[in-house]
């Protein structure tokens, strides 16, 4: 199988599962990136089964609306029955690193408020130790030297990616070799550092189950 039929396959499973959570006064949760893209195009049959989506990024709430699905302000929304993302990374405890599309901050959002997040990934992105991928860390452009020196201090090699800006207007920081031991703590202290917007690693607020696509079929996966 393809990676992109890894993907597919990963998609059509979380839509089964979204199939037995939603009704049709549901808000369905929509990540960002290729893997969440097939999710996006499958949630498209099932479109009059509930009543709209809030969605992780422009690119998302675009594709969403090309579809015909109707895209909430997350703020005039309560709680999301359940959120559907891709990831870079993941791990056996389903912590997750996210945001090298530079989403991280609106999924990280999304997923705070979600009850059930279920992360589709092809089996190329299990990782024993996450930190392979850089981290992405999103940061207010003013302070994007000074974050930078305190990531420096923290042991991290952070690379500015260049021409970028996110869906909020900030820049990016991308840590590379930094192998994440300790992901809840790490988590902790990058976001502690005065500038950053949050970073990619979603381990405080983790994936609840996960639909990884492999050779012999899609494995359901929930955390250790
Ligand atoms: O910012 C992007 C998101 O975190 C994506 O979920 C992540 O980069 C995975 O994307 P893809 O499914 O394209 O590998």
């Amino acid at each position: 199988m393809t990676q992109d039929e890894l993907k597919k396959a990963v998609a059509e499973a979380a839509l089964e599962e979204v199939k037995k959570i939603i009704d049709k006064d549901s808000i369905v949760g929509v990540g960002t990136g290729s893997t969440a893209n097939f999710f996006i195009d499958a949630l498209a049959t099932i479109k009059l089964d509930f009543d709209g989506a809030v969605a992780s990024s422009e690119a998302t709430r675009e594709r969403l609306k090309a579809h015909g699905i109707t895209v909430y302000d997350l703020n005039g929304v309560g709680t999301v029955p359940v959120y559907v993302d891709g990831a870079d990374e993941v791990n056996a405890h389903l912590h997750m690193v996210k945001g090298g599309g530079g989403a991280l901050t609106r999924e990280k959002i999304i997923g705070a408020c979600s009850t059930k997040f279920i992360c589709i990934a092809d089996e190329s992105k299990k990782v024993d130790i996450l930190g392979g991928f850089p981290l992405p860390v999103e940061v207010i452009p003013m302070a994007r030297s000074y974050v930078a020196r305190e990531l420096v201090k923290m042991g991290a090699n952070p690379v500015y990616r260049e021409g970028f800006v996110t869906d909020n207007g900030n820049v990016i920081l991308d840590l590379y070799n930094f192998p994440i031991d300790d992901p809840l703590s790490i988590e902790q202290k990058i976001n502690n550092i005065t500038g950053v917007v949050t970073n990619g690693l979603f381990a405080l607020r983790p994936a609840d189950v996960l639909l990884l696509g492999c050779a012999d079929g899609v494995k359901r996966i929930t955390a250790d």
